[in-house]
């Protein structure tokens, strides 16, 4: 079964998040990705990745994806806050993280421990018998 990874980056950390998928490319490529809606397609425009984007942020997209979530269909979460900038709609991220606790699934919510969750991810090969 394909992990399902959702990937999401405020602001001040899309470029973070750009670069960190850049890297990792070719094992996300084998998953099925979510996304908030401005991250969602800054990965598909500068990385070339095939996401399903939800509405941006403040918008309820991190309740979009925390909803999902509670439904078991998130296997991982990658989700780069930033912590220095007041966020209109911090309820709702404190709401996907806590969803994250409540259902046990990963989240990294900085870039090293999104580091250590994707080098667990085990590449998937292809056979073609
Ligand atoms: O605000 C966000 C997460 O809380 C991210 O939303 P965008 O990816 O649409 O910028």
């Amino acid at each position: 079964m394909k992990k399902r990874i959702a990937l999401i980056a405020h602001d001040m950390k899309k470029d973070d998040m750009v670069e960190l998928a850049s890297r990792h490319a070719d094992m996300l490529r084998q998953c099925l990705l979510v996304a908030t809606g401005t991250t969602g397609k800054r990965l598909h425009d500068e990385v070339g990745l095939t996401v399903e984007r939800k509405l941006s942020g403040p918008s309820g997209g991190d309740l979009q994806i925390g909803a999902e979530l509670a439904e078991g269909k998130v296997d991982l979460v990658i989700f780069l806050r930033d912590p220095m900038t007041p966020q209109p709609h911090e309820p709702d991220i404190n709401a996907l993280v806590r969803a994250c606790d409540v259902h046990n699934v990963p989240c990294a919510t900085n870039l090293a421990s999104a580091e250590l969750l994707l080098a667990q991810l085990v590449p998937h090969h292809h056979h073609n018998k």
